[in-house]
């Protein structure tokens, strides 16, 4: 395995790209590191396939280096890279049985027949195939033939990554949460460097340790799930992840803090500090929606508000109230009552009100 290094990477798909919108990847530094379990976050179109291909060796960047374990990988093949990549669709060979199409990647590295016996066996029983692995292929359902399709990556102990393009795509979704699992089982197990592309939150959440989020070509954000919600470092990391995702509201800078309408919203002073030294207009405040506080009695620092809606989801309520021209979800417990078109009064708790910058976060310390 090893440690995947993207230096001053940039690609576009234009032979005369003139604007940044012409890269399907802006140029980025990153690094996944020996052995992570990753996950690539992003939603249709912000470049995460380019991004595997890239790495796998499939694509070429326009600008830029790719880097195994210090070592410039850009005119190596993807065999020479030694990377596995499952794709969305099962790649197998349909004319052969399971065991063969396992132990195909095994014979192709001349692996000895014992151990490639073994290895076979091992990852069948992980991925729960063991009874499938004399029957052709062909005659599998989907879902088997996608798992067999992840075996044929996993299979294979020496490789330098395995990556995973969106892979339960075509798995039922009883089986998908299992599938999750068992990867990131087979990861602990055999600590191998994975990066898992995918437009869902929950599939990045449960498999990665780390998520890179995508945007517009860009990686945005890279942390824990824990860090992504508490801490998003830019508008669209608020706005993709949660559910319903950050509350975000256009603001203009004024005396005490920043405001909306009649409404003013009081600021941190290394806030306004921050937004002093910095010249853009376009400036927003997001809380998360678990975060704002609701309220039957006014308080000091808290703002009247009318509630518009409220969604029961068996066990929490999204309520949507209304502040000056703005709409706001609120989460809340089963229990808090609260009717449609009441009085109601939010407030934002400092440490969760978050200032962006033209859609980046304002942090203290910068
Ligand atoms: N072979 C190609 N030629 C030209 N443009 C391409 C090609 N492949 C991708 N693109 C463009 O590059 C951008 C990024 O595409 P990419 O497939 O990497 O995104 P993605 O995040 O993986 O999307 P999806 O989840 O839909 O697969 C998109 O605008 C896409 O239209």
């Amino acid at each position: 395995m090893a440690e995947i290094q993207l230096k001053s990477l940039a690609h576009s798909y234009s032979s005369t790209p003139s604007d940044p919108a012409d890269y399907a990847i802006r140029q980025l530094d990153h690094v996944w590191e020996r052995g992570g379990a990753y996950a690539l976050l992003g939603p249709s179109g912000c470049g995460k396939s380019t991004m595997l291909n890239i790495i796998s060796g499939l694509v070429q960047p326009s600008e830029g280096e790719v880097l195994f374990d210090g070592r410039r990988v850009n005119e190596m093949s993807p065999r020479e890279r030694n990377i596995a990549q499952v794709f969305q669709f099962p790649v197998v060979y349909d004319s052969m049985t399971v065991y063969d199409n396992l132990a195909f990647p095994l014979k192709n590295n001349k692996m000895a027949g014992s151990r490639i016996k073994a290895r076979v066996h091992e990852i069948a029983e992980v991925l729960e195939i063991e009874d499938k692995l004399y029957r052709k292929a062909k005659n599998l359902t989907a879902d088997e033939k996608q798992k067999v399709s992840m075996g044929r990556g996993l299979v294979r102990e020496d490789v330098s990554a395995i990556l995973f393009d969106e892979p339960l795509t075509v798995i039922d979704p009883q089986l998908k949460w299992r599938l999750r699992r068992k990867l990131k089982q087979i990861h602990e197990q055999f600590d191998i460097t994975m990066v898992y592309v995918t437009h869902d939150q929950l599939e990045a959440s449960t498999f990665a340790d780390k998520i890179a989020v995508m945007y517009d070509g860009q990686i945005v954000q890279f942390g824990t799930p824990t860090e992504l919600f508490e801490q998003p470092n830019h508008t669209f990391v608020g706005f993709f992840i949660g559910s319903p995702g950050m509350n975000l509201i256009e603001v203009k800078r004024c005396a005490e803090g920043v405001c909306f309408g009649t409404t003013v919203i009081p600021l941190e002073p290394w806030q306004i500090d921050r937004l002093e030294l910095m010249k853009s207009a376009n400036v927003k405040v997001g809380i998360r929606p678990e975060f704002v506080e609701l309220a039957r009695q006014p308080s000091d620092d808290a703002f009247e508000s009318e509630v518009l809606d409220v969604e029961d989801l068996g066990t929490y309520k999204i309520v949507t109230v209304r502040l000056g021209d703005e709409r706001l979800k609120v989460r809340q417990s089963e229990e808090f009552e609260v009717r449609v078109g009441g009085q109601i009064y939010v407030s934002f708790p400092r440490q969760w009100l978050k200032l962006y910058v033209d859609e980046f976060l304002v942090q203290e310390h910068q």
